[in-house]
């Protein structure tokens, strides 16, 4: 199906999936944190899954924890000073999804690890690499999974992207470009959100800049040797924190990459009155042509694949589900991500995965990218492991 009535199926299924019945075996989820992002990530894909149940739901506070878990139909929730300690010392739950800000990630993943759940960790996976490296430590030693939540590398149309780049068909790659970046007019985010709290992780380059430095080091295949420039916009009341950062990048054999992530896009014409589009899109230079994925991180909703050989007549494609390989056209990236991440802990071979060396790598790259703009890498947890 195409066009405006595939666009509205895709999005109204998505939304609205089938719910197949159980299965014993399936996986009892559950989530650490009443998180705006939870029903979208997981809550929903997880109806169309017949191996995955939300069976728990911890906030801080207990009232909140039972109304998202009566909103949700969560069976069991926990709330209070000790309610993530609670729902991770429940034996009834396998896996933990950690959705908390990302300065929390690295002590709950690690305090759901050492209670022997598999975890799906909320991206950017810790603040600093060194985190995330020690963590994926634990969850081998333990034959636990663990996770970055990285959803749209799930997505065929960004599998396609990679595969033309792979296949050589346009000759060595050059460059790349990745952006994603919405305007200050949309005010998406309130002065007081997890996004602008420096403790706590903050700053726009973690938090989207996290997708362009991810499709980057995807689509080369390959870690930057240098960051050759990076600057920032600043929050207005923290200075440590950025509202938007663009980078240049060196990758081995002579490849470069530009990337960029706002919340602040300015506006244009009189006054910067009129609000610019949204930038969501990655862009991969060859020797012989390009190819451009617009959309990369929302490809479900929409999206376009544009590749302009050199020579040669420039063609479009859609990648909604895989020619071979489980899916549906309506599969957002997260149940695609989802799929893969029960495959995992099933022993199946997932279609796609996100390597530990891959999340700590792209956190070792948002370090550098810190230190360029001199703003700094993010405080690291202070949370120290049980000896
Ligand atoms: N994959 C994706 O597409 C997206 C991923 N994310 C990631 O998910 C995570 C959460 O983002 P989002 O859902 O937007 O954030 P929210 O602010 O909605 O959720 C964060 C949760 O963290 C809990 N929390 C615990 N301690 C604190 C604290 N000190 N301050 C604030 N909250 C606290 C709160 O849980 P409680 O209910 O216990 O109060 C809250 O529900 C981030 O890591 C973000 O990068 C976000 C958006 C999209
Ligand atoms: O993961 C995310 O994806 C979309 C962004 O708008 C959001 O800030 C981020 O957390």
């Amino acid at each position: 199906m195409s066009g405006f009535v595939g666009l509205l199926t895709r999005n109204y299924k998505a939304v609205n999936p089938p719910n197949p019945p159980k299965g014993p075996d399936a996986l009892r989820f559950g989530i650490l944190g009443a998180a705006n992002i939870a029903p979208s990530a997981l809550i929903i894909p997880a109806r169309s899954h017949p191996e995955v149940v939300i069976a728990a739901v911890a906030a801080r506070d207990k009232t909140k924890a039972e109304a998202f878990a009566k909103k949700h139909g969560i069976p069991k929730h926990y709330g209070g000073t000790t309610g993530y300690q609670d729902l991770l010392n429940d034996h009834d739950i396998d896996v933990i999804y950690n959705p908390l800000p990302n300065g929390l990630h690295f002590e709950w993943t690690a305090k759901a690890l050492a209670a022997g759940k598999h975890v799906l960790l909320e991206k950017p996976s810790t603040d600093v690499a060194q985190e995330m490296q020690t963590l994926c430590d634990i969850a081998e030693r333990r034959g636990l999974v663990l996770l970055e939540a990285f959803h749209y590398l799930f997505h065929p149309a960004v599998q396609r992207v990679k595969g033309i780049v792979d296949s050589g068909d346009l000759g060595k790659l050059k460059s790349i470009s990745a952006k994603l970046a919405i305007p200050g007019q949309m005010k998406a985010f309130n002065d007081d959100d997890i996004r602008f709290k420096y403790e706590l992780g903050g700053g726009i380059m973690m938090d989207m800049g996290c997708y362009p430095m991810s499709a980057a080091r995807y689509l080369t295949g390959a870690e930057p040797t240098s960051v050759t420039s990076a600057s920032s916009t600043l929050f207005h009341r923290d200075a440590r924190v950025d509202t938007g950062t663009t980078a240049s990048m060196v990758f081995p054999n002579d490849v470069s990459a530009d990337l960029m992530c706002s919340v602040k896009l300015p506006g244009w014409g009189p006054f910067g009155f009129l609000p610019s589009m949204p930038q969501v899109i990655v862009t991969a230079r060859c020797e012989g042509g390009t190819v451009e994925l617009y959309n990369f991180v929302g490809p479900w909703i929409y999206h376009s694949i544009t590749i302009s050989p050199t020579s040669g007549p420039k063609r479009t494609e859609k990648a909604y589900a895989f020619k071979q390989g489980k899916g549906e056209a309506w599969w957002s990236t997260y149940r695609y991500q989802l799929e893969a991440f029960v495959d995992k802990i099933k022993g199946r071979t997932p279609q796609t995965w996100v390597s530990a060396e891959f999340s700590v790598g792209n956190m070792a790259a948002i370090e550098k990218v810190y230190e360029k703009t001199t703003l700094g890498v993010r405080p690291a947890s202070s949370y120290r492991l049980p000896a």
